[in-house]
């Protein structure tokens, strides 16, 4: 890890506890000519190091109380205090540089490369060319793309999601402690935003930034948020909680309008492949093997069928009794593909997901270089959904019996 990957240091008050890293204090926005105030009244506290979801409907506020944070929107009334310090009306383009932005439309620099699109904020910082070259090739290698390969590059020669990296990446370049994100995966295909989704996450362990994150969609705010803000018109705040406690104890029937149905499925995001034990006990064997011993191993397991597994170890077929028992087999075509595999850091929903498209009813798990590590079935799903429940609601009575405040 380098020193710029290392989490920020927390600085605690007298009492112990830790500041927040941005603290809205009555936060109001009242547009020129407007009666009403797009903003009114917003407190709020985001914790150090999580991630915070603004989600609501459109016009409610979002975008525009997301803008105040950096101040790219100057407040009517009301503080903000990043790292408790407040910069209500401190210097907005040292505050800016401490504060990452991304939005959908990235924002890219057409005639820059790549590498001079990461290195915009590093440079106008005075960094030398050397230092600025390095953070621009670890900051590649955070997001997933070959420095040797991309560094050149113009926008133009990028897809969407690899814009959206690259977007990602400039914003952390100055290695600032907070992040913004308005509706960074928006414009993007599902199966495209999904992988960006998961890469955001994973890079978020390493990283540990503050970040604010803006989008209307619930799943998302589910998946992704620490903790998810769901706002009302003027960015009044319905509920500020956990996603376990929004989705189990929803505040008001305007959440729970909200969040709408399939509250149990949605639930299933919140848990990840890598968390839940996996079944390790279904027969398999290697595509080289003896026909007679993996006859063996089908039979003298409670399985009704064996995963076939290549020379590295990557699922390749499933096959029943009835497959292996034809008078010529091939294992290389026998049976059916091993399909629906899902990596640890897949949600318990994408897992659901790819049961469904699987012949086998489970999903196979595999690393990031593909071989077989367990399966999932429905049986763990279900299990694993109505647990999530049970420990949020007890809780939640628990808080409120004791008294304490869950809601922000
Ligand atoms: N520059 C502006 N001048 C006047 N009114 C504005 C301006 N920008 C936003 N508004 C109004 O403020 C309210 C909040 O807008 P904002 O963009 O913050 O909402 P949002 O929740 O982010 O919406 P969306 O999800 O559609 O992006 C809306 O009623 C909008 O019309």
């Amino acid at each position: 890890m380098t020193t710029t990957d290392m989490p920020q240091a927390t600085s605690d008050d007298a009492a112990g506890r830790a500041e927040p890293m941005i603290r809205l204090d009555k936060l109001t926005k009242r547009y020129r000519g407007q009666s009403r105030a797009a903003v009114d009244q917003v407190t709020m506290e985001m914790p150090r190091g999580e991630i915070v979801v603004l989600v609501g409907p459109s016009g409610c506020g979002k975008t525009t109380t997301m803008e105040l944070i950096n101040r790219l929107i100057e407040p009517t009334s009301g503080r903000i205090y990043l790292d408790g310090e407040d910069v209500t009306t401190s210097d907005p383009d040292a505050l800016r540089r401490r504060i990452g932005y991304v939005i959908q439309q990235i924002g890219l620099f057409p005639h820059f490369t790549v590498a001079e699109n990461i290195g915009v904020v590093p440079k106008l910082l005075g960094w030398t060319k050397q230092r600025i070259g390095n953070r621009v090739d670890e900051l590649l290698d955070l997001v997933g793309l070959d420095p040797s390969d991309y560094r050149g590059r113009y926008p133009k020669e990028l897809s969407g999601g690899q814009r959206q990296r690259i977007g990602v990446a400039r914003a952390l370049a100055a290695d600032p402690p907070v992040m913004l994100m308005d509706e960074p995966f928006g414009a993007i295909d599902p199966i495209t935003r999904e992988r960006l989704q998961n890469e955001f996450l994973r890079l978020q362990q390493q990283v540990k930034k503050t970040i604010v994150f803006v989008t209307h969609d619930v799943d998302e705010a589910i998946k992704l948020g620490d903790r998810i803000a769901i706002l009302s018109e003027q960015s009044h705040i319905a509920q500020y909680d956990t996603p376990e406690n929004i989705l189990s104890n929803p505040a008001s029937a305007y959440v729970e309008d909200f969040i709408g149905s399939g509250a149990s499925l949605k639930r299933l995001n919140l848990s990840r492949v890598r968390d839940i034990e996996l079944a390790t006990d279904c027969p398999t064997a290697r595509l080289d093997d003896e026909l007679p011993e993996v006859r063996r191993r089908l039979v003298e397991s409670d399985w009704s069928a064996l995963l076939l597994l290549d020379e590295r170890g990557r699922p390749q077929r499933w096959v029943n009794a009835r497959d292996l028992d034809r008078t010529s087999v091939d294992l290389r075509t026998a049976g059916l593909p091993a399909v629906a595999t899902v990596e640890p850091h897949a949600t318990l929903s994408d897992a659901l997901n790819e049961m469904l498209t699987s012949s086998a009813g489970a999903a196979i798990v595999v690393d990031r270089s593909g071989s077989y590590q367990g399966l999932i079935d429905f049986d763990t799903v279900m299990v694993t959904a109505k647990s999530i429940k049970r420990d949020s609601t007890e809780y939640y009575r628990a808080a409120k019996l004791s008294g304490a405040e869950t809601a922000g």
